[in-house]
């Protein structure tokens, strides 16, 4: 009966779109195109001009894997919404497990479901709002630019003020790499994260060889740094056990003279006490937040120092708080910088790419036959591609102008005039029941740095007047870092 059902779902479908390929049972071409084009560090551009050419959904053979690919929003709503069951996250635990455990980011099923439920009521607006932590870490970046005109790297900064701020929240002390002292603990734990970090890029696109190379060819740099994170975390953690009150896990006992300020460590260990599970969740939610923080705010900042025009646009709407720090409202309250920031996460956006596996045999709605719009069948093991990078390119989505740096086509339209509204067709931080927990908590950061940025510096200017030129490790970054200079204010 599993072969009928089988088959009766085949029988509905029809089949997806091959790409032309000189020879597709190894796929070596493909696939030796794929890596000129990351080494060119254009695979985004390549990978737009074949959806131009081929259409939103086709598949092809790449080292003996076919892939599934699509851009259209209707199969990618299902992907991640209304299939979610049908779809699972690949070989994403086997290539991230040695540094992250089991946690939110690295496991589905009901591992996941118990992740997510224990993760996700600390995301609340309460610590959202804590910007006067963010303040602190905002005024060590702020000591570390030069004031005389010449040129730094903006997105260093940014990562080391994520990295700052991401400590801060989940483990209730920040690393202070802004400020720590070469060789200190929090500057091996700063490297040790970013070195296997790196390598989680390099092992997750091995796919299930990554369990064969994890055999033979055992990374010792790798499993090292592994250690040397687990080591600093597990430390942190240790403390925030003995803290707590052993018997009763509800009663959080404080510290006399510590500031009542939310922690998410502390509100995790009153649902659990496992102290790996602790470390896992917390390397979990760290990897997920920091970087793609680090990434918005440098992506931001390459547009606006080569936009004069936008970028005194939102200057004027900084200056109507008058030099007084924004809060949470008025963060909200600021349009211009809502526009600016959802057209940067539109055409950088931070996960460019990203992929799915059948759990079992499904179908996709869209994407078969000669006319593309007859369901297509995927068999169980099947890896589905989606890329947000072109689907937020797409002329029939956003326009003639799909192109162009422009915050004005998020503005509500007057009446009689469609407002744009790309739902599933705009997906920065996913959709479906795995939507990202840290959005509003990234959106918060990210605007509360820029405005202080821009209350602090009357100028801030260009210094690379290069295009953007990706960089891509799990998250997408400008592979030129972000040069600028500043004058004050
Ligand atoms: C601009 C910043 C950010 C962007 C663009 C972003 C984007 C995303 C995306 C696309 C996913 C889905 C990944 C997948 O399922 O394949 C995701 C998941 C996630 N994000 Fe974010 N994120 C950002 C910031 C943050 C922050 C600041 C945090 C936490 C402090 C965070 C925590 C998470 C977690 C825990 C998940 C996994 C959720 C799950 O699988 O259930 N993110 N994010």
């Amino acid at each position: 009966s599993i072969v009928r059902a089988r088959s009766e779902k085949q029988r509905r479908c029809k089949s997806v779109y091959r790409i032309p390929q000189f020879e597709r049972v190894i796929g070596y071409a493909l696939y030796r195109t794929q890596v000129t084009a990351m080494k060119n560090k254009n695979a985004m551009e390549v990978n737009l001009q074949r959806y131009l050419d081929n259409g939103e959904t086709w598949s092809a053979v790449m080292m003996g894997n076919t892939f599934f690919n699509t851009i259209d929003p209707r199969n990618v709503q299902e992907i991640l919404g209304t299939k979610f069951e049908d779809f699972g996250t690949a070989e994403r635990l086997a290539a991230f497990g040695p540094l992250l455990g089991k946690g939110i980011f690295t496991t589905d099923g009901n591992f996941w479901k118990t992740s997510r439920a224990l993760v996700k009521p600390n995301f609340n607006r309460s610590q959202v709002a804590d910007l006067e932590a963010l303040e602190s870490h905002i005024q060590q970046l702020f000591a570390k630019i030069p004031r005389d005109g010449s040129t730094f790297d903006l997105q260093k900064l940014f990562f080391q003020l994520t990295l700052d701020s991401a400590t801060e929240f989940l483990f209730g002390e920040s690393v202070h790499s802004l400020t720590s002292s070469e060789d200190s603990e929090q500057q091996r734990f700063e490297a040790a994260f970013d070195l296997a970090q790196a390598k989680l890029g390099i092992r997750y696109r091995r796919g299930k060889f990554i369990r064969f190379s994890d055999i033979f060819m055992p990374d010792y740099e790798f499993k090292t740094a592994c250690k040397t994170v687990h080591e600093f975390v597990d430390k942190i953690v240790g403390k925030a056990l003995e803290r707590s009150h052993p018997k009763d896990a509800e009663k959080v006992i404080e510290e006399k003279d510590e500031v009542e300020r939310y922690v998410f460590l502390k509100e995790l260990a009153k649902a659990t006490r496992d102290p790996q599970r602790l470390r896992d969740e917390l390397l979990n939610i760290l990897l997920a937040g920091r970087d793609t923080t680090a990434s918005l705010l440098s992506s931001t900042f390459h547009v606006l120092v080569r936009r004069p025009d936008i970028l005194e646009k939102l200057r004027k709407e900084v200056d109507e708080l008058h030099g007084v720090k924004p809060n949470y409202d008025t963060l909200k309250s600021m349009k211009y910088l809502k526009y600016i920031l959802n057209e940067t996460l539109r055409l950088y956006p931070v996960v460019p790419t990203n992929a799915r596996v059948a759990v079992k045999d499904t179908t996709l709605s869209h994407g078969g036959g000669p006319d593309r719009k007859s369901p297509v069948f995927i068999p169980k093991g099947q890896v589905v591609a989606y890329s947000v990078y072109c689907m937020h390119r797409r002329k029939d989505i956003y326009g003639e102008d799909a192109l162009e740096f422009k915050p004005e086509r998020w503005a509500p339209k007057p009446e009689g005039e469609e407002s744009l509204r790309p739902a599933w067709g705009y997906l920065p931080f996913n959709g479906g029941p795995r939507v990202c927990v840290g959005q509003q908590f990234a959106l918060t950061e990210a605007s509360y740095a820029i405005v202080r940025l821009l209350q602090e510096f009357a100028v801030v200017e260009d210094r690379d007047g290069g295009p953007f030129v990706e960089q891509l490790s799990l998250t997408m970054v400008s592979a030129n870092g972000v040069k600028v200079a500043v004058m004050p204010i």
